[in-house]
């Protein structure tokens, strides 16, 4: 089933603000260079989509974006990640507190093995959130269009929900903790079409208040529900693989009027 065209609210302008910036000079897994030369802004409140082959980099500039990659060991970033200006590389930031402002979503559903209603409130109480966390649970739970669904059953596993419930449920407990940036890896690639059209549809809605990046292998995703796309490619250098950026956009030029010739193949599905 084709997912509905949905309008786009927010677009880019020359003077959309910048919330986070990837200066890349190169990312590294023990010796392997994995990403190299990558300048790459993020503008606030918009959804930027990463496209691109398998193994050009794409989960792991998202990961950068989060100091996800800090989890895995002999890692190594040279370059800075600016968010508001501040890079969250420098030794004196928190990890854990950026990690509550840049929130991310994984391409197969991760709720906690506890209750619907404890996935939600777990972020708020660690925080040690003094308010009402009923009404933070349910706030979280309509604004990913699922409280209809669960409100009778709160109490239940949240592992009983389906895969499409179970995606949108991570999504509430992510935005109980009101992380300003949501790094999304592949958000429905586990997903059936239905609940790919659910998740879709409340993507453009989060934008309102969020800012949205997107990893996707689906390129009417991209096109559908992204206001600009990032193509990344693999080039050899010194005798490995490593991801560049090629082309950086507004979603409807990468895909309609790209610069760069090996941009126009991909996204016509013409890549050797
Ligand atoms: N934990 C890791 N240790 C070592 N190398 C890794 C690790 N994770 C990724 N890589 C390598 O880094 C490169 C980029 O991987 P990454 O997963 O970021 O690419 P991708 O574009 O997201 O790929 P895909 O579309 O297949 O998910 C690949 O060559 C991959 O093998």
């Amino acid at each position: 089933m084709a997912a509905p065209s949905l309008p786009s609210v927010n677009a880019y302008s020359a003077d959309s603000e910048v919330i986070l910036h990837a200066q890349i000079e190169a990312f590294y897994y023990e010796k392997f260079m994995a990403l190299r030369n990558v300048d790459l802004p993020i503008y606030k409140n918009l959804i930027t989509t990463f496209i691109g082959p398998s193994g050009c980099g794409k989960s792991t500039l998202l990961k950068c974006f989060n100091r996800l990659n800090d989890l895995i060991p002999q890692t190594r970033l040279q370059g800075q990640i600016l968010f508001k200006g501040r890079n969250v590389y420098h030794p004196l930031e928190d990890a854990v507190v950026l990690r509550r402002n840049i929130g991310m979503l994984f391409q197969k559903p991760n709720p906690f093995p506890k209750s619907i209603y404890n996935n939600v409130a777990f972020g708020p109480r660690i925080q040690g959130y003094r308010g009402d966390i009923d009404e933070i649970v349910e706030l979280s739970l309509r604004r990913a269009v699922l409280w209809d669904e669960v409100k009778h059953k709160l109490k239940e596993n949240a592992l009983s929900l389906s895969g499409g419930q179970q995606q949108r449920l991570c999504i509430a407990r992510m935005l109980a903790v009101q992380p300003e940036i949501i790094l999304m890896d592949e958000p429905c690639s586990a997903l059936d079409p239905i609940s790919t059209n659910q998740i879709e549809a409340l993507i453009q809605e989060l934008k309102q208040h969020h800012t949205i990046v997107i990893v996707t292998h689906n390129m009417q995703q991209a096109l559908r529900v992204s206001d600009m796309t990032a193509f990344l490619n693999t080039e050899m250098k010194e005798g490995s693989r490593t991801g560049e950026l090629v082309e950086y956009d507004r979603t409807h030029i990468i895909f309609h009027q790209p610069k760069q010739e090996i941009t126009r193949q991909y996204v016509n599905g013409n890549f050797g």
